[in-house]
């Protein structure tokens, strides 16, 4: 499916791959990137031949994060007859754009986003919703708003903590908008692997994400639901929604058959999972 700042194909049963594809413009994030976003995981939500989802982004770069040319006139000259109204307005907005990240964190297909080269502003907003993260061993990552004058509000100071173990990190890359590299970005948690190379990684990322798509849908997208409702609860609170959430979903036939291969030393991917 072609859209106007990304693309999607499905490169392997069950993986849908969403590129990020405006390269001569580094991939900033301009109006149609954050609709056609919200589109996509809308569609991928529901799609039961949709398991898993790689993003990435074409060329040298991941993103430059938010494109100041094209989304200055909306984000800093909100309408309104009168200070509250127009208010009323940025709030609206903000919250807008605030949903095209929070769609990804809440898609139950687990996402895999692969960055190469600069992730910027908007883009650590987009990779801190995802659930696992890859970079090359040429990738940075910069918390730029402060340099533009904003305090981040779509994403990173509330969900940037939750992956970095260390508030003083945090805060230091978010009040100092300093480059984080990619070796830094492994050793704070940021990441999970460094690949060499922008092809090496993609392969990586398209290897992963046929683990997870062979796995049953069940386990996987009930595993992502509970790892991030519990990030956000106590433990008391995670294991009484995880009791009743298995409660029906032990029920399937995914566990029978599951257990059964394992048995039987085979891969869960020898199994034939019906869809979700
Ligand atoms: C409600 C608010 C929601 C979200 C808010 C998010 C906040 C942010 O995202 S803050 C971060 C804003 N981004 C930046 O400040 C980054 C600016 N860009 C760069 O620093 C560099 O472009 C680079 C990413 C390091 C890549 O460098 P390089 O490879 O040398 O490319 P360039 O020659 O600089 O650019 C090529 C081409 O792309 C255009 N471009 C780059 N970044 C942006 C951008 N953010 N917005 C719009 N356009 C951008 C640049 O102008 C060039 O275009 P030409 O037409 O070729 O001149």
């Amino acid at each position: 499916q072609e859209f106007m700042a990304s693309r999607s194909h499905q490169p392997a049963t069950a993986v849908t791959h969403i590129e990020l594809h405006r390269p001569e413009k580094r991939n900033a994030m301009n109006k149609a990137f954050w609709r056609e976003m919200v589109e996509c995981f809308t569609q991928i939500a529901e799609d039961p031949d949709c398991r898993v989802v790689v993003v990435s982004g074409a060329g040298e770069v991941f993103t430059a994060g938010i494109d100041l040319m094209d989304m200055a006139s909306e984000v800093l000259q909100p309408e309104g007859d009168d200070m509250a109204r127009t208010s009323w307005n940025m709030r609206r907005i903000i919250a807008k754009y605030q949903e095209t990240f929070s769609i990804i964190e809440r898609c139950p297909k687990p996402v895999v986003v692969a960055v190469q080269g600069a992730c910027v502003g908007g883009g650590v907003d987009l990779i801190t919703a995802c659930d696992i993260r890859l970079c090359t061993q040429d990738a940075w990552f910069q918390v730029k708003e402060v340099d533009i004058g904003l305090a981040a509000d779509v994403g990173t100071l509330q969900r940037l903590p939750k992956v970095i173990g260390s508030r003083s990190l945090v805060n230091e890359l978010a009040l100092t908008a300093r480059k984080m590299y990619a070796d830094e970005a492994k050793e704070s948690g940021l990441v999970s692997r460094v690949f060499p190379d922008k092809e090496a990684m993609l392969a990586g990322a398209l290897e992963m994400a046929g683990e997870i798509a062979g796995r049953s849908p069940v386990a996987v997208q009930g595993t992502k639901v509970n790892l991030i409702y519990s990030r956000d609860h106590s433990v008391a609170e995670g294991l009484n929604y995880m009791a009743t959430w298995n409660m029906s979903m032990l029920q399937t036939e995914d566990v029978m058959k599951s257990a059964a291969a394992s048995m039987e030393k085979k891969s869960p991917k020898t199994i034939t999972f019906s869809k979700l």
